[in-house]
């Protein structure tokens, strides 16, 4: 009767959650997400030190300490940075890839990663070269 009780005092115990598995509690070698959807590879060797080749002449590097792109980005104002930020967010919520950010004032600092990945994949590179795209035209 007591387990009973406790089953209906505690919502959503017997509710199973369909979220996907974060990463950090993933199978070791489980690319799916969690969610069954296979995840971008990272990118090989020779395609990292291509795709460098191009984003480093508009100021993109490697992360020393996490297999990411960064670019930072300064603009001549406040709105001019929010506004470049919000037609980035657009486009990374169109192609369900998000990049990690920081801005103060006129100053923006991007990092790029797929995080369902563990590392960079062909949609940073999709990104950041829409990010540079969007930079130009302000
Ligand atoms: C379920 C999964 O987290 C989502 O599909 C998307 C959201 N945006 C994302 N953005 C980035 N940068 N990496 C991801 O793995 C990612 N996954």
């Amino acid at each position: 009767m007591m387990s009973l009780l406790l089953l209906r005092l505690t919502p959503g115990l017997l509710r199973p959650t369909h979220r996907t598995t974060p990463s950090c509690f993933r199978a070791a070698g489980d690319r799916t997400g969690g969610a069954g959807k296979t995840q971008p590879e990272r990118l090989s060797p020779e395609e990292r030190q291509q795709v460098l080749q191009e984003l480093k002449g508009s100021g993109w590097t490697e992360l020393k300490d996490r297999d990411a792109l960064h670019r930072e980005l300064t603009f001549n104002t406040f709105n001019q940075a929010f506004g470049f930020m919000c037609r980035v967010a657009l486009q990374a919520e169109r192609i369900n890839h998000h990049p990690e950010w920081f801005n103060v004032y006129n100053k923006v600092q991007i990092t790029l990663c797929t995080h369902d990945s563990g590392g960079v994949t062909q949609k940073d590179v999709r990104l950041a070269r829409f990010i540079n795209k969007a930079a130009q035209s302000l």
